[in-house]
């Protein structure tokens, strides 16, 4: 990463777009004005005029569920390998050692990673930390602390908004405290209380009293309780200006195809987003019977078909709840194109205009009139971009570079033959 301030950019030349023409884009202050042949564009302000030929230029994306509290601890919370429970149990005892800044100091690191990534949005959860519920307020809100001071801080290079994670157990007092901090959205996980429906309507309570919105861990098992029909009847007449989503959905996912239309019905009627995370819930589900078993994805064709708004993340990276992951969008598409079937166009669009849809986000990517944040990824194609992932990659927030990192590889060739060109490497 460089340590210089962003630095506003006026025309980025010679891009290949994801359609597979090679065009100039004109950036104006923090929007995108105009998309032109290449070779046509002429910059129009004083930013810098970046030559991006081989590069494909894409809508930044947008990461719509992290868990940046828990980002990093794998190897401190040394958890065994296992399901949901069993890392629910390993956070929870590694959860108690935290401070404020050792959780800061790994949430920064993470937002950096997915910043360099392409990645200038970010949801994050933040788990509302009442172990069994007799902690301390003061226990309680450490990690909503350390988000906010992460937010702070990198706040002018990232729009970063953040979740109160709020478990079965989590007293009422110790959710309203996290939120009092400037917590952005109520979240829960209602399918593993022992009374989901009423975990539901608490949560739903408290986010009309504070008139927030709201975002649930939603039926995140293969087996378990359906509460995803009911959210969405109970959020149907809900004001529009705020977004509700559920991520995860698994439990959608194995659904007989009747009862799957059902609930996918009242998932469309009520415009409730969907966010699909792939990484963890392969990792998470299907522990039982991993040959054959079902997997946790959620049903994505049928939500898509049936015109749900459907985002995808990265979710948890490296900790007790999935080992592994970078938070890069394009490992995200990667995998939805091999478990989820999607074309890698389909893919992509979950990660940035599907996630930036769910977020409630203003529309953004290389078409006139939209936000100037942009990906451009070296390659020959969007296909391409999504299944090398090159670490050759320009960045734009808001009009500005917020990250550049190149790659330089220097390929050994047998005697007598000339080199071969340097290949993207993810
Ligand atoms: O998948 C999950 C579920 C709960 N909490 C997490 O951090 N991840």
């Amino acid at each position: 990463m460089s340590a210089q301030p962003p630095r506003p950019v006026s025309l980025l030349r010679g891009v290949t777009l994801a359609d597979g023409h090679a065009a100039d884009v004109v950036v104006e202050g923090e929007v995108v004005t105009q998309v032109l042949p290449a070779g046509s564009g002429v910059a129009a302000g004083a930013g810098d005029v970046l030559d991006l030929d081989g590069y494909v230029l894409l809508a930044a994306p947008a990461e719509p569920h992290a868990h940046l509290d828990k980002a990093r601890s794998f190897e401190l919370a040394a958890p065994p390998l296992g399901d949901l429970g069993s890392a629910i149990e390993a956070w929870r005892a590694y959860a108690e050692t935290m401070t404020v800044e050792s959780i800061a100091a790994r949430a920064r690191a993470q937002v950096l990673q997915m910043l360099a990534s392409g990645t200038t949005a970010i949801r994050s959860h933040v788990d509302v930390l009442s172990g069994d519920g007799t902690a301390t307020v003061e226990q309680a809100t450490r990690g909503a602390r350390a988000l906010v001071a992460v937010r702070e801080e990198l706040g002018s290079l990232v729009d970063l908004e953040l979740v109160a994670l709020a478990g079965p157990h989590c007293p009422d007092e110790h959710v309203e405290a996290v939120l009092d901090l400037g917590i952005d959205v109520v979240g829960g996980a209602p399918h593993l209380a022992d009374d989901p429906l009423a975990d539901l309507d608490r949560l739903l309570a408290i986010a009309g009293r504070r008139g927030l919105p709201v975002d649930l861990h939603t039926d995140e098992s293969l087996d378990g309780p359906v509460t995803l029909d009911a959210y969405a009847l109970a959020v149907r007449d809900w004001p529009r200006d705020r977004q509700y989503s559920a991520g995860h959905c698994v439990r959608l996912g194995t659904l007989a195809p009747d009862e799957r239309d059902r609930v996918v019905a009242e998932v469309a009627a009520s415009d409730l987003g969907v966010i699909t995370l792939p990484i963890t819930n392969l990792y998470l589900q299907g522990w039982d019977a991993p040959v054959g078993t079902p997997r946790g994805l959620t049903a994505i064709r049928a939500l898509l078909d049936a015109g749900v708004r459907v985002a995808a993340g990265a979710d948890n990276v490296r900790d007790p709840f999935n080992p592994v992951g970078r938070g890069d969008a394009l490992e995200t598409a990667s995998l939805l194109v091999t478990a989820g079937h999607l074309s890698p166009a389909e893919a992509y669009g979950l990660v940035s205009d599907g996630a930036r849809s769910v977020l409630g986000l203003p529309p953004a990517g290389p078409r006139p009139g939209a936000r100037a944040d942009l990906l451009a990824v070296r390659g020959e194609s969007l296909a391409d971009a999504v299944a090398t992932a090159s670490a050759d990659r320009v960045v734009v927030h808001r009009g500005s570079v917020v990250a550049r990192s190149t790659l330089t590889t220097t390929l050994a060739a047998p005697a007598g033959v000339p080199a071969p060109d340097p290949v993207p490497v993810g």
